[in-house]
């Protein structure tokens, strides 16, 4: 055991007892740092640890007894893994003494820093303070609590990057040991990306939330003008649910379309192209990732509009779904009269309900089907199916919702108040998405499409891809030359490829 060395607390770390495990099979771990993330990670390592793992080190809380509370040169010394939990600004000083006792040893590191540096991750920092040592990034998008609890909310996925594998793999094993899901994401340049997560928030929702809240607002702008400034259809009273839940219905039905209409513009950017080879806008590429989102937040304004919708059902609110009441008082009454109050829906409220009830069930297997544990279960063409298909049935069903419920109106005015109506508006795009959809459907053009999608071009003597503007990762660039492959994720290095047309190939790794 190594000797508690008072001077020192900053290293905690209990060793293999003698004759218990052989090196091969275990490895020895250190903490270094006596911080929460410290204290958390010990506590985890002292009760994940079975036959397969060596020991872990420290703390000198009382219920870790038995573990060992030494210097940090002791650590380093004994310790083949070791955890750095202490702030990057600390690096220098407290390892700065250790530069070769540390040659050799994986050196996890578990920072974070509020502001990341985009040229410089602290691990890889970290790997040129100490460049004999092998250092891998992991741990840092787990919070101490969710280390020390079970119970913890949040992922558990640990994300780890490192130059070598070997390190990249025994620090798999150990965080699978301790009972979370490692993600190896490869070289530790990686490293950038991983220590931007514990710092994001939900920023792929950022912007359909935002589009969402414009087009709602644009809806009941829209709407606020042609009810109560051009006409005075309702009492300002009413703006709460009646009047909100029109611009709900219109948005709902924008954002679905807004959902299916970027697959069927890819296939006309593949066509004019002639090759699936081609980098899409940035406006386009960022519209094309968001269309879960966006469909997420169809789908729950769309459960909004119908919680309302059935809670004003009432002939009072919805006068044109409803039969009039009519009540013929008799000229020579002579006794109590009794007025039923009771009245039939007519066919529009009756098919637009139906219509409306359909489109919301599609879109409840929708969203189900996108919750991880369903997605699981269902292969490719099953996802696929749901995803596309179903989709478009419930875009349909809306788009027969909404004629529904303004075709009568249509019907008695002119071009102009057709023009003008919110029902008219609000069908534009979904029907040039739908149209769209039924276009690319027919087999002629469904052919040439897949045809593309699945690699061929129509002009192949050029490079027609354009790798050399940057603004994402994915990519892989090819020189024909030498029919190598040459994996390049790197944003700016794949600014500086430019090639001669007839000697470079571009790869999309999205598939549309
Ligand atoms: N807490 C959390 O939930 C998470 C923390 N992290 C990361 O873990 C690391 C530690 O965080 P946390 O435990 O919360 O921080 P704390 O402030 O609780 O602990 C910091 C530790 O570093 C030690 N320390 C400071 N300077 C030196 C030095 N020169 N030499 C040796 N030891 C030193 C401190 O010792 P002393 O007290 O004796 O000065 C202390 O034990 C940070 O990099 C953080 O970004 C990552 C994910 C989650
Ligand atoms: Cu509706």
């Amino acid at each position: 055991m190594i000797s508690f060395d008072n001077n020192e607390s900053h290293v905690r770390y209990k060793l293999v007892e003698e004759g218990k495990m052989t090196e091969t099979q275990k490895h020895s771990i250190g903490v270094i740092g006596t911080g929460n993330f410290a204290r958390a990670i010990a506590k985890r390592l002292y009760y994940s640890a079975d036959d397969q793992m060596i020991a872990y080190l420290s703390s000198i809380d009382d219920c870790f007894c038995d573990i060992a509370v030494g210097s940090i040169s002791d650590c380093i010394q004994n310790a083949e893994i070791i955890f750095l939990a202490i702030h990057f600004a600390d690096y220098t000083d407290c390892l700065g003494k250790y530069i070769p006792e540390l040659s050799r040893k994986i050196l996890i590191d578990v920072s974070n820093r509020d502001r990341p540096s985009e040229t410089e991750s602290n691990a890889e920092f970290l790997s040129t303070l100490v460049p004999d040592a092998k250092v891998v990034k992991a741990f840092n998008v787990l919070s101490a609590y969710a280390i020390e609890e079970e119970t913890a909310g949040g992922s558990r996925r640990v994300f780890l990057a490192g130059n070598d594998t070997t390190a990249r793999t025994k620090v798999s094993v150990l965080a699978r040991e301790l009972g979370f899901y490692p993600v190896d994401l490869g070289l530790l340049k990686s490293s950038r990306k991983i220590e931007r997560f514990p710092i994001r928030l939900f920023p792929e929702w950022r912007g359909p939330i935002a589009f969402s809240i414009a087009v709602f607002n644009i809806w009941f702008l829209y709407i606020i003008f042609i009810y109560f400034v051009e006409k005075s259809a309702f009492s300002w009273e009413q703006i709460f649910i009646k009047v909100t839940n029109k611009p709900l219905c219109m948005t709902a039905i924008t954002l679905l379309s807004a959902t299916y209409l970027p697959s069927s513009i890819a296939s006309m950017f593949q066509i004019f192209y002639g090759t699936k080879h081609i980098r899409f806008p940035y406006w386009f590429d960022k519209w094309l990732k968001a269309r879960k989102q966006l469909g997420i937040m169809a789908f729950i304004l769309v459960t909004v509009h119908v919680i309302i919708s059935v809670l004003l059902m009432s002939p009072t609110y919805w006068r044109s779904w409803y039969h009039p009441i009519k009540i013929i008082v008799p000229k020579n009454l002579t006794e109590d009269l009794e007025l039923p109050m009771v009245t039939w829906m007519i066919w529009k409220g009756e098919a637009a309900c139906l219509a409306g009830i359909l489109a919301f069930l599609c879109l409840c297997i929708l969203a189900v089907s996108t919750i991880p544990s369903v997605s699981e279960t269902l292969n490719w063409k099953e996802w696929q199916f749901i995803q596309s298909k179903l989709g478009h049935v419930s875009l349909f069903l809306s788009v027969v919702h909404v004629i529904i419920m303004g075709a009568p109106g249509w019907a008695n005015g002119g071009v102009v108040k057709i023009l003008k109506s919110i029902t008219f508006l609000s069908l534009i795009l979904p029907v040039i998405t739908l149209t769209l959809k039924i276009l690319f459907s027919f087999p002629c053009l469904n052919r040439y499409v897949t045809k593309i999608r699945r690699g061929w071009e129509r002009n192949n003597t050029g490079c027609k891809a354009k790798c050399s503007k940057p603004y994402n990762s994915g990519y892989v660039v090819s020189k024909k030359e030498n029919s190598k492959l040459d994996f390049n994720f790197d944003a700016e290095a794949s600014q500086m490829i430019q090639f001669e047309s007839d000697a470079c190939e571009c790869h999309m790794l999205k598939n549309v």
